[in-house]
């Protein structure tokens, strides 16, 4: 893991960041952040309310400056699904950490998650499931230094998996 202390999950929601991030922050003796919760606890608002109150655009500005000012060493970050919309952020993130994509198909992710329509996924209203997929799947791959493969992984599985690609770049 070199210099750059920290790991920051990156993925499609439903990928297992916040859930994942948890057990390996416990694994490695981390401590353990989700930009969501930080995004909430500045705004004071959840993010469907930020969302409702506005549009996605500013859900994602918001979180870009949130991801922006973080300082989080010796932490494992768990993103949410559109941090990778931020330039400035992901560039603060990867500074401090190894980015680790978390890249599960279009048809794993839809059996994982059955509320997209709720779950408040930063995306315009039109936007396919699919179209965004694919339109961000490029992002995840631009800024991961590590990408597992969570396919038919249980969490167990994709926690062991990825503590060996951590170790091997140690
Ligand atoms: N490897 C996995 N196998 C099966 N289910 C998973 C896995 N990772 C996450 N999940 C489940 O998928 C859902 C979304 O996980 P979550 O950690 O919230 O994803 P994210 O933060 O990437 O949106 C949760 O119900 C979680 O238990
Ligand atoms: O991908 C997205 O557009 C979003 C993902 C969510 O986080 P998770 O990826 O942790 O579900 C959350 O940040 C917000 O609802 C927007
Ligand atoms: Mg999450």
């Amino acid at each position: 893991m070199k210099k750059r202390k920290s790991i920051v999950l990156i993925g499609m929601p439903g990928a297992g960041k916040s859930t994942l991030g948890v057990l390996l922050a416990k694994e490695l003796a981390l401590d353990f952040v989700d930009t969501d919760v930080l995004i909430q606890a500045r705004e004071g608002k959840t993010l469907q309310e930020i969302m409702a109150e506005s549009d996605y655009l500013n859900l994602r500005a918001i979180e870009g400056e949130v991801i922006a000012a973080a300082q989080l060493p010796k932490h494992v970050v768990s993103t949410g699904g559109s941090a990778v919309y931020s330039a400035e952020g992901m560039a603060n993130l990867r500074a401090q950490g190894t980015v680790v994509f978390l890249e599960c198909s279009a048809d794993e992710l839809r059996r994982r998650i059955h509320n997209y329509e709720s779950r408040g996924i930063a995306k315009a209203p039109e936007q396919s499931f699919d179209s965004l997929f694919e339109e961000r799947q490029i992002l995840y791959r631009k800024y991961a230094d590590i990408t597992l493969r969570c396919d038919g992984l249980n969490l167990q599985q994709a926690l062991d998996r990825l503590m060996q690609k951590l170790r091997a770049l140690a």
